[in-house]
């Protein structure tokens, strides 16, 4: 399988505390990740390593054969939505939209479908500020998915979308697996997970507890639903929930 991130030996610090603990991962195409982890426990430090917003102090980060800390054009790769969306408060969501279509070159092929299918094109004269958490939500979903990246990166996605909107995000995130992207989700929600994530990464205290595929999961605890594998692995390891 091709290997889109790989990460070797990554550790950050923030003074004398360390947020990451030596990680080392290999993400590959197709693929829908879950990262997992009560809070606290890296994982926006780990998302923020792969965008280049954290310099880590050992290891590296590759993305399709680049080293993150070189050079920053394997960010247009990327397609990130993150936990909570700040944009110019004046503008509205049509000129957000537009703002940062227009910042690509070719906006021509442009995928504007979540933008139609939660019918931001319905309120699009609405300005920023005046949005509920779940439009301004649907709003940053339609920009990470605007120019076909072939890395999503997704922080607590569903967090305030109502179930019509949770699912259409959803059948937008398997549609991307199935095209080979390859999708890395966090959520606190594992119901939202379920059915959607092929492999779960879990974090524990900055370190890697576990990186294993869902089908494996389930053969090593005998259960089906995400929340069931974690509170079982979790219980046989005296792990701390998420
Ligand atoms: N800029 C920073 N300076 C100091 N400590 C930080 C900084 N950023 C993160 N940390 C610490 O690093 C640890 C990991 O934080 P991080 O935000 O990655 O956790 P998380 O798993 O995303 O948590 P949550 O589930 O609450 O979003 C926390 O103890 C946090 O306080």
């Amino acid at each position: 399988m091709e290997i889109m991130i790989r990460i070797e030996k990554l550790t950050k610090s923030f003074g004398k505390f360390k947020a990451l603990d030596n990680i080392s991962l290999h993400l590959e195409k197709g693929q829908a990740v879950s990262l997992l982890g009560p809070n606290g426990s890296g994982k926006t430090t780990l998302i923020k390593s792969i965008l280049g917003l954290v310099v880590p102090g050992k290891g590296s980060i590759t993305i399709n054969g680049r080293l993150v800390s070189k050079d920053e054009s394997y960010r247009a790769g990327i397609g990130y939505m993150p936990q909570i969306g700040r944009y110019p408060d004046n503008m509205t969501i049509e000129q957000v939209i537009r703002m940062v279509r227009d910042i690509r070159k070719d906006p021509a092929d442009c995928d504007e479908e979540l933008y139609f299918r939660f019918g931001l094109n319905k309120v699009r004269h609405k300005k920023m500020r005046t949005l509920s958490g779940g439009t301004r939500q649907k709003v940053s979903a339609s920009l990470a998915f605007l120019f076909s990246p072939d890395i999503y990166i997704l922080d607590e996605p569903t967090a305030g979308l109502d179930p019509v909107a949770n699912e259409i995000l959803k059948d937008k995130i398997a549609a991307e697996c199935a095209r080979g992207k390859l999708v890395l989700i966090t959520s606190h929600v594992l119901s939202d997970l379920d059915g959607l994530t092929s492999h779960i990464i879990y974090l524990q205290d900055g370190r890697l507890m576990f990186h294993e595929s869902v089908e494996q999961l389930q053969a090593r605890t005998g259960e089906r639903k995400l929340n069931k594998i974690i509170a079982s692995i979790l219980e046989k390891q005296n792990l701390i929930t998420c």
